[in-house]
């Protein structure tokens, strides 16, 4: 610990360090427009968008066959490989968690279930990726939250314990793999979860209302 920073601050992408709804239901809504079809509410996309592009594609089009879906993946992720930090940024307030934790001598990295290329596009885009110590995503290892894998992986390639490290989420499967992997799980209530879905029955170790609340004493600590 350092500052009462854990070693490593890790975090999901989509919903909890990057707004990125707005490119992700604009590409959901580039398919729709190709498909002939009404657009598609914002509301629909954001509680699937940790569910992945299979996820959102199913919510916006429950209509449709499984099969049918499927061709829909590779164009949705066309449009938004092509379009991927238009409207997207850090959610408020990050930069400056971002700056706390390497000012305290911490590093920070990304664990999330999107496709790494992707992933790392976007945070490229943003500017962070020379600034992120580690990226894993959905598609890195054989398994991908909620297993604890890549996690754990992160973790193996700063040359640290899993708990040493925080993991924060916006999602019940990022604090199920964080609890999994042995590490403290902050669950980040300003992100994308549905209406419905109780975040403090994730069991998470605390739950943030906004990037804001990281910046509290002990609020990034580890286990
Ligand atoms: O794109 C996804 O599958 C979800 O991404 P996340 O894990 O960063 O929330
Ligand atoms: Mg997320």
């Amino acid at each position: 610990m350092s500052g009462g920073i854990a070693r490593a601050v890790l975090f999901d992408l989509d919903g909890t360090l990057v707004d990125s709804l707005g490119d992700l239901h604009a590409a959901v809504q580039r398919v729709a427009d190709d498909l002939g079809r009404a657009p598609v509410p914002v509301d629909v996309v954001r509680p699937a968008v940790s569910r992945g592009g299979r996820g959102m594609l199913a919510a916006a089009f429950p209509d449709l066959d499984d099969a049918r879906r499927e061709t829909l993946l590779q164009p949705f992720l066309d449009h938004y490989a092509a379009s991927i930090a238009a409207r997207s940024a850090p959610f408020d307030g990050m930069l400056q968690v971002l700056d706390r934790i390497e000012g305290s001598g911490a590093r920070w990295g990304i664990v999330t279930n999107k496709a790494e290329a992707l992933a790392r596009k976007l945070v490229d885009a943003l500017g962070l990726l020379p600034r992120c110590a580690v990226l894993i995503g959905g598609d890195t290892l054989a398994q991908r939250k909620p297993h604890p894998l890549q996690l754990q992986v992160a973790c193996e390639r700063l040359g640290l314990a899993c708990g040493d490290a925080v993991y924060i989420g916006d999602d019940r499967r990022d604090a199920d793999a964080a609890a999994a992997a042995g590490m403290r799980a902050v669950a980040a209530a300003w992100g994308y979860r549905d209406a419905d879905d109780d975040i403090h029955a994730w069991g998470a170790d605390v739950v943030l209302a906004s990037p804001h609340d990281l910046l509290a004493p002990g609020a990034m600590r580890a286990r």
